[in-house]
């Protein structure tokens, strides 16, 4: 490459290799970049320290990319913070290049970018997402809070497209309390499925 082509480079809070804990493809090895910088402001988010993109290193995509195919599997998961703060066409496309399928986890706040074989699209209430998520996600993920939370999860299924898949995620640190209504929910509106974070069980990242 030239010296002076531009490459894309991007805040890296952590790479690792590990399972897929939540949602369609939970159980599956994945790996994961998490992209630091977020401006949602999730009060129960359990990466705070992805917020500030300023504390975490730069790295190419080339670089990103080579470090995740020193590993067998070629799921590829972008999460962060919020990756679509960020451009993701470069990093897609070199993913697939790599051979990954490219995964997305995201609040749907900012605006689609890249090149996506799966999105999962977790909308919150502090930073309303746009419009153009509810068509292009492959799964809804509403993490489950309090008791308000079902009819706000509802409103959000009624704009998905009709095959995309929905979940309903317990928030961590609300679990003991909600799960037994989630189970109750689902049980009743069996067009949900439960996801669990089911790294925390496993006790791995
Ligand atoms: C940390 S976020 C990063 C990606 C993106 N910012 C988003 O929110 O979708 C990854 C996933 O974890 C979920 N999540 C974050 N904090 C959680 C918590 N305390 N309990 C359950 N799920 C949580 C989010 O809703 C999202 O589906
Ligand atoms: N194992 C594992 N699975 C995950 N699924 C979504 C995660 C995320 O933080 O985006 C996550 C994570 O941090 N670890
Ligand atoms: S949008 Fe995602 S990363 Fe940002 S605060 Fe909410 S859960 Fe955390
Ligand atoms: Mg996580």
């Amino acid at each position: 490459m030239s010296k002076t082509m531009k490459t894309t480079q991007l805040p890296v809070m952590e790479a690792f290799y590990t399972i897929q804990g939540e949602g369609h493809f939970s159980g599956n090895s994945a790996y994961f970049i998490r992209l630091g910088g977020c401006d949602v402001g999730c009060v129960w988010c359990d990466v705070k320290d992805s917020w500030d993109a300023s504390q975490w290193p730069k790295e190419s995509v080339e670089e990103i990319v080579a470090k995740a195919s020193a590993h067998p599997g070629r799921l590829a998961v972008v999460t962060g913070g919020e990756p679509l703060m960020y451009d993701m066409t470069e990093l897609t496309n070199q993913l697939h290049a790599a051979g990954f399928q490219t995964n997305i986890e995201t609040s749907g706040a900012h605006p689609l970018s890249g090149n996506w074989d799966w999105l999962c699209f977790s909308p919150k209430k502090f930073k309303a997402p746009k419009e153009e998520f509810y068509a292009a996600a492959d799964e809804l993920k509403v993490i489950i809070y309090n008791k308000s939370d079902f009819k706000w999860a509802e409103a959000h299924a009624a704009k998905m497209s009709e095959n995309s898949l929905l979940y309903m995620q317990p928030e961590w640190d609300q679990s003991e309390k909600m799960l037994p209504e989630i189970i109750e929910y689902v049980k009743n509106n069996p067009k949900w499925k439960i996801s669990l974070q089911t790294h925390k069980f496993m006790n791995i990242p």
